[in-house]
């Protein structure tokens, strides 16, 4: 067994040339206190990467510290590096920001029309979308271009629906425009946080294999946040999972559902629709997420977790087998660990 400093687990694999996205040692803080900590991980280009976790995890904050858009008062810290760009995003002027939105990652939310300009004609807001970074010389190319794109997310009559307001079409179209909109650029980095929660069911998968088209054609990779398993195992390749503004496990998706280590993982597994039989009930995780400040000390799944012993007290290192990683003391399923600290960076 290896392990890492109390203070800063590792989470995250070899550095590789096909890095896309290199977070280290991410925080977010606000007056004194850490709502997200110890955050490090690395997606490749191509990759598809699930982050999933309960309410108030600290699964948004992250991916807005990613894209320069946490709320005022709140405070990153650590490192974002983006391939291709000199900058660290944390602590980057919000004019190195803006060129980096919306052209090297694109964002796609769970309220579409939050994204949306309600005044606005949404073939006019596609192309605007390229005209400002520049990808599309001249209003008339970005014009057809964006009628191309809202073709290619699969909207009925793109040339018409490029001439409707945000009002005039439903949430599933509203989100295939945003989508649109979002890969316009051809971003290194697709952001999605939950976007299809607000859909209709019969839309969500449709919007769901959109997505996924999107990415692949372009060849970018994802970070993909959702409180749904079953659509991370459909739509991702590789999942970290958070608890308490940290991440507690990480691994290539299968392995980590199926054999999850952290206890807190096992708990969200066996209440998620992948432990589904059709029988019964499905069991659930005792209590309840503390609000962010009051988790405890130590390993912060401890005062919920049936297995916590004395040395939970502590912060519990990163340990990792092979591309799986996770940070408890008394895991599930443990097979023996090898590698280093250095070696999981
Ligand atoms: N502006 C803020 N000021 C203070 N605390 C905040 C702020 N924004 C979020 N928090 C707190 O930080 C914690 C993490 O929030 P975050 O939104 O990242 O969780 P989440 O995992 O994305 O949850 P959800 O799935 O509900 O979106 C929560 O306890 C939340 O209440």
């Amino acid at each position: 067994m290896t392990s890492a400093p109390p203070t800063a687990p590792a989470i995250g694999r070899p550095a590789r040339e096909d890095d896309v996205l290199v977070v280290r040692d991410l925080a977010v803080g606000v007056h004194g206190r850490d709502l997200v900590e110890d955050v490090s991980f690395t997606i490749r280009r191509r990759e598809r990467v699930g982050l999933i976790g309960e309410s108030g995890s600290g699964k948004s904050l992250t991916a807005l510290t990613l894209m320069g858009l946490l709320p005022e008062g709140l405070e990153p810290s650590g490192s974002v590096r983006l391939a291709g760009r000199d900058t660290d995003l944390v602590g980057a002027s919000e004019k190195q920001l803006s060129r980096v939105r919306g052209c090297d990652i694109g964002m796609v939310f769970q309220e579409p029309m939050t994204a949306l300009n309600p005044t606005m004609r949404v073939g006019d807001q596609v192309a605007e979308a390229m005209l400002v970074h520049g990808t599309r010389s001249g209003r008339r190319a970005a014009r057809e271009a964006s009628v191309a794109l809202l073709a290619d997310v699969g909207l009925p009559d793109p040339a018409g629906t490029a001439r409707a307001y945000p009002h005039q079409l439903s949430g599933g179209q509203r989100q295939r425009v945003v989508l649109a909109i979002a890969l316009a650029n051809d971003p290194a980095l697709l952001i999605c946080d939950e976007p299809t929660t607000a859909l209709d069911v019969t839309v969500q998968a449709l919007v769901l294999d959109l997505i996924v088209r999107g990415v692949q054609e372009r060849q970018s990779a994802m970070l993909f946040i959702t409180h749904d398993l079953a659509v991370v195992a459909t739509v991702c390749e590789r999942v970290l999972v958070m608890y308490g503004g940290r991440v507690v496990e990480a691994g290539p998706v299968q392995e980590v559902f199926t054999r999850p280590r952290h206890r807190y993982t096992q708990g969200l597994v066996a209440a998620s629709d992948l432990s589904m039989t059709g029988e019964g009930r499905l069991p659930t995780i005792p209590g309840s997420v503390p609000p962010a400040g009051q988790f405890p000390a130590g390993c912060v799944f401890r005062n919920r977790c049936s297995h916590a012993s004395d040395l939970c007290a502590t912060r519990p290192s990163w340990t990792a087998t092979g591309e799986h990683g996770h940070a408890c003391f008394h895991p599930a399923d443990a097979a023996p660990a090898d590698a280093t600290v250095e070696e999981a960076r």
